[in-house]
């Protein structure tokens, strides 16, 4: 409230709004003795008082559009006459009527303010009603959203329950946790005492590994540049493969050309006999017509010379008869007798007179016999001369093309040679055999991949365990669908080196019933899934038939044998077998210092045909020891060793050479607690595992080229020794079984045959020295 007092000393209430209101529209009036000719006009001025929109104007009045100010009020109100002269009634009633308009003016602006206050007051009214409504409406929404919230409430009450139990549990889990912490830290503090001294030990390895890191540096070097040296080399290898067929195709055309040759030949052998014995019957006429012509020329002489000696006589009785005639005093009758004689001696030179012309006739025909004799016998000595000729040319050529045939044969087989070196000494091959009828396997099963990227194609195969790939390479993958013929085309080149005069060893590792003996031997009555080991025989001895025209000849012995726990046994020999265990005769393994093997007593059969050594490898397979296991019905339980010796000399260059192919079919690796054996499957089982651990020792000696390599820790290592640690030309497959089941196996042989493909062994060396009758029993 406004407290207003008037002239009169009246006083007036106003309520806040009036007040404000008219504190901004106080009349204008004299102030501290002024008097003020026209009221403030406010427009916009007196914030404080006034509301949010123009208060409305008094138009139409005294004073025109009048505005006060609260000064102007305050003034107005407070205003005091000034009384020059307290009873001059009339100025007073003057100053009071002025007052009084003054008074009413600002009334009248009031009541327009409150008219005006009233309307916006109305309005407000409304949309307080509005608002209430509105919030009448919210409280509304309110109250949903407060049941809402309650139950959502409730829900968090429930589940705040469920979380202080669980916090209950987990403060109990805690507390557990910070005993077991305490024991932590306790042991933490061990390890960090431990720690100190490992950090010492880590600096010392820190040191170490950069030692070994700058080493490996080097290393990578190195093999970059062994890298580039494989691949100059690998050019160089398909260089010499290239050459090595345009020397085998130059081989067949000079082979060819010797075969059309040596037909020519033997075309004009027999042309040039029957000319030689035309030849010599034509000499043996023109002798028998020569001493014909002589025999009448000494006839024709003796004739000659009996008429020249007639004439003669015939001359001197002539000269005689002359002289008796002139003479003729002399008797008639010696006349007569002299007439006579010389008549007789007449006649008897007329007639050989005529024998002599019937010689020189017979001599004519004869001596004209002669020459047509002489004509045809030089007609055939030209001819003879110049099919001697010719076949001097066509032996010339022939010995050319055998000369070029032996140089070809020496340069393939130094090809040959180099490009297995180039391969490496101990190579390996991996053949995955196909799944058996009883065994099964879902193409997500399939543990196997083969990769056929541009570098791998046909060397990778890929094993995938629990999710986990493992990748090896070796030196050729073969899949499950490879034929018998397509592993022994890998591996022919490798047979024709033992008749080239080098050591070769082919052995069958692998995990029992993975196909070792399938790839060695083949299926027994399957001709054409025969095995590595009777193709190479075959191979064998059709070389040996077609190098016999360049002079090639060879003599084959074989052995065979098996180690069977621990213990030899002949193969061949059928008087010593180990029978229940007990062993017939004791084989001892030798080496000499060429590197050659000796088993003493061992039979050893000369061999002349393949068909002989299939019936000799019948009878072995037929005496090894094979046995039924869970992993395989027909299980091998021996290592079964086949050596062909080849001894061969050429007797046009009198060349020697000595070569030996050992095929060996290992028994199979198998984990006792899989293979199910008890009792003496057992002892087998043991002795293989043994025997192929000495094995894998051997290898991985060889492989960290260890001075130390233990060789004579089982019989199988110290027979293989000259294979794996000497000049030989060795190749391992390693047979794997495609079964899920077997996947734990397979990594292992792969692991192992990847330790294998790393070895590096002597430099395969060629045996070309002359044959003894030790060399002749030895092995490997
Ligand atoms: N490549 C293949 N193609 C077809 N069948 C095969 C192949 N390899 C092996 N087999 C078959 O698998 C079975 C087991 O093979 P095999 O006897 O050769 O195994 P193994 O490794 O010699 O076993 P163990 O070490 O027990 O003697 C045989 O029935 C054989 O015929």
């Amino acid at each position: 409230m406004l407290r207003i007092q008037n002239f009169e000393g009246d006083v007036l209430f106003l309520d806040n709004k009036e007040q404000r209101v008219g504190a901004e529209t106080m009349v204008g009036t004299p102030i501290n003795g002024r008097t003020r000719q026209a009221f403030t006009v406010v427009n916009g001025g007196g914030h404080d008082l006034c509301p949010s929109s123009t208060p409305p104007s008094n138009a139409g009045s005294d004073y025109g559009v009048i505005e006060f100010t609260r000064e102007d009020v305050e003034a107005l109100l407070n205003e005091k006459a000034k009384r020059k002269d307290r009873f001059n009634y009339k100025e007073r009633c003057e100053n009071m009527m002025d007052y009084i308009k003054r008074l009413k003016v600002c009334i009248r602006w009031f009541q327009d303010l409150e008219m005006y206050y009233s309307l916006e007051q109305e309005k407000l009214k409304n949309s307080l009603e509005m608002t209430q409504k509105k919030c009448i409406e919210i409280e509304l929404l309110l109250k949903i959203k407060e049941e809402e919230l309650n139950s959502i409430i409730t829900e968090m009450r429930r589940n705040c329950t469920s979380l202080q139990e669980k916090l209950i549990k987990e403060e109990m889990e805690k507390s557990a946790a910070v005993e077991s912490l305490v024991k932590e830290r306790e042991a933490r503090l061990d390890i960090e005492r431990s720690h100190s001294t490992l950090s010492e030990d880590l600096g010392r390895a820190q040191r170490e590994m950069q030692s070994a890191n700058q080493k490996i540096a080097s290393l990578n070097e190195m093999y970059k540049r062994l890298q580039d040296y494989i691949t100059s080399l690998q050019q160089y290898n398909g260089k010499l493969h290239s050459e090595l067929s345009s020397v085998e195709d130059e081989l067949k055309r000079v082979e060819k050309e010797k075969v059309s040759v040596v037909e020519n030949i033997t075309l004009l052998r027999g042309q040039l006999t029957v000319s030689v014995s035309s030849q010599e019957e034509a000499i043996k006429q023109k002798d028998v017509l020569a001493t014909e012509v002589s025999s009448l020329r000494g006839e024709l002489q003796q004739v000659r010379d009996e008429r020249d000696r007639q004439l003669s006589q015939v001359q001197i009785l002539s000269s005689e008869l002359e002289k008796v005639k002139e003479s003729t005093k002399h008797s008639s009758t010696e006349l007569d007798s002299l007439t006579f004689k010389a008549n007789d001696l007449e006649e008897k030179c007329s007639l050989k007179d005529n024998q002599i012309k019937a010689l020189e006739e017979q001599l004519a025909t004869a001596e004209k016999k002669l020459q047509v004799s002489d004509i045809s016998a030089y007609e055939t000595r030209t001819e003879y001369e110049g099919q001697q000729i010719f076949v001097n040319e066509l032996q010339r050529r022939l010995a050319d093309a055998e000369y070029k045939l032996i140089e070809g044969e020496r340069l393939r087989k130094k090809l040959h040679n180099t490009i297995l070196e180039l391969k490496g000494n101990i190579r390996v091959f991996c053949r995955v055999r196909p799944l058996l009828a009883d065994e099964s396997c879902s193409t997500e099963g399939r543990i196997f991949s083969y990769p056929t990227s541009m570098e791998t194609s046909g060397r990778a195969i890929d094993l995938a365990q629990n999710g986990q790939k493992h990748a090896f390479t070796f030196d050729k993958v073969f899949t499950p669908e490879a034929s018998q013929e397509e592993v022994f085309v890998e591996i022919s080149q490798l047979v024709q080196s033992a008749l080239d005069g080098y050591k070769v060893c082919i052995f069958a590792y692998g995990q029992t019933g993975s196909g070792k003996t399938y790839t060695m031997m083949g299926r027994p009555g399957h001709p054409e899934e025969k095995g590595l080991i009777p193709r190479s025989l075959e191979q064998i001895f059709q070389t040996k038939q077609s190098q016999q025209p360049q002079g090639w000849k060879y003599e084959m012995q074989v052995s065979m044998l098996e180690i069977y726990n621990e213990m030899i046994r002949d193969l061949i020999s059928t008087t010593t077998r180990v029978e229940n265990g007990t062993p017939g005769k004791q084989y001892t393994i030798k080496h000499d210092v060429n590197g050659n093997t000796q088993v003493s007593d061992l039979t050893v059969v000369d061999v002349h045909s393949a068909k002989e050594v299939a019936f000799l490898l019948n009878q072995a397979a037929n005496s090894r020891s094979v046995g039924k296991t869970q992993m395989n019905e027909q299980s091998s339980r021996s290592h079964f060793v086949f050596t062909l010796r080849i001894y061969g000399v050429n007797e046009s260059t009198d060349q020697q050479v000595q070569g030996v192919l050992n095929l060996i079919d290992l028994a199979g690796s198998e984990r006792l607690s899989k293979s199910g054996s008890t009792g003496d499957r057992l002892k087998e089982t043991q002795a293989i595992n043994k025997s192929l651990s000495s094995l894998s020792d051997v290898i991985f000696a060889l492989a960290k080229k260890e001075d130390h390599v233990p060789f004579r820790n089982s019989k199988l290592t110290y027979l293989l020794q000259p294979c794996l640690g000497g000049d030989s030309k060795t190749l391992m497959f390693v047979n794997i079984s495609p079964d899920p089941s077997s996947v734990g196996e397979s990594l292992c042989s792969l692991r192992f045959a990847s330790r294998v493909n790393a070895c590096e062994i002597g430099t395969p060396r060629r045996q070309t020295n002359g044959r003894s009758i030790e060399s002749r029993l030895s092995y490997f």
